[in-house]
């Protein structure tokens, strides 16, 4: 049976817009612990990550491109040594985000434990920035980057090594917001990629089937990182960067189910829930019932 460790990351550091940092508690409040206890899961609940605070004048952030650099450095290193330790314990880290810059902190703490991480990356965005490339200076949009070790030192090397992932074991679902930058890494390294063309011509159930006989092959773990912008502004109000034209919640439902029948997903996170601009938690409740489906919840 799965031994499930919830971990909660309270982080809105990453980026500029206040409130993701209560992501962690609407996703608690939507019942994610009840949810995966029904499904006879040996489940615990970790608490939170400490986040520290901004610095009231952060100087050296904003003159790296990198927005609070420090602090988000820290609070990843804590999470790094969090989700290592559930895992040593033979524990699956389920991770509540927080924004999306605690993917360096998460995959710090799970990529040491294979020798092929496969991931994941299900999300409008490539987060595939550097402070070079960044149009915003928001370390939300740089944690795939610097899990492929590129990028400032104090975010690839979090957990004493670097990289955590290589390029060829990556698949991203859903893009529809790349900036240059990252357009040009996805082609130089070979990246691979269902953008929303990609997925509206195959059909989400072709998309998920070549990723999984992708990964499948070439990997010998998959870590899932969920942005829930990923998800279409219309199911998924409640994030910081939403873009218009994205996955629908039946699409997302589809992936989840099909991912928990390959039985391939070995950690995961769901990042970027942000109830202050949500509508009565309906982005917290979406991101618990995907976790239902992740999970191996059946109608009947
Ligand atoms: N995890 C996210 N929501 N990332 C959004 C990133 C947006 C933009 N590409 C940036 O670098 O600022
Ligand atoms: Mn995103
Ligand atoms: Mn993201």
């Amino acid at each position: 049976m799965k031994k499930i460790s919830i971990i909660g990351v309270p982080m809105d550091l990453g980026q500029t817009r206040r409130g993701v940092d209560m992501g962690p508690s609407a996703m608690r409040y939507a019942g994610v612990f009840e949810r995966l206890e029904r499904l006879h899961y040996d489940i615990e609940d970790l608490g939170d990550i400490s986040i520290g605070r901004a610095e009231r004048s952060d100087d050296e952030g904003l003159r790296l491109n990198l927005r609070n650099l420090k602090a988000v450095a820290e609070a990843n290193e804590r999470l790094a040594k969090a989700v290592d330790d559930v895992i040593k314990r033979g524990r699956f880290p389920l991770v509540l985000g927080g924004d999306h810059s605690i993917a360096i902190g998460t995959l710090a703490g799970v990529a040491k434990h294979y020798k092929n991480l496969g991931v994941i990356w299900y999300d409008a965005h490539g987060d595939l920035n550097t402070a070079e490339t960044s149009p915003s200076g928001n370390i939300h949009g740089m944690p795939l980057a610097a899990s492929l070790g590129l990028g400032h030192p104090a975010l690839t090397n979090i957990g004493g090594y670097s990289p955590k992932v290589k390029p060829e074991n990556i698949v991203l679902i859903g893009v529809r917001a790349l900036d240059e930058g990252e357009k040009r890494l996805i082609r130089e390294k070979g990246i691979k990629i269902y953008t929303m063309h990609e997925v509206d011509r195959l059909g989400m159930t072709t998309v998920m089937e070549e990723t999984i006989a992708y990964l499948k092959g070439r990997t010998d773990g998959v870590h899932l990182s969920l942005d829930l912008d990923g998800l279409d502004p219309h199911d998924a109000p409640g994030v910081g960067t939403p873009v218009i034209g994205g996955l629908t919640y039946q699409e997302s439902h589809l992936a989840m189910e099909m991912l928990a029948e390959a039985q391939l997903i070995t950690s995961a996170e769901f990042v970027e829930v942000n109830p202050i601009l949500d509508e009565r938690n309906k982005t917290a409740s979406v991101a618990v019932g995907l976790m239902g489906s992740l999970f191996g919840e059946k109608l009947v």
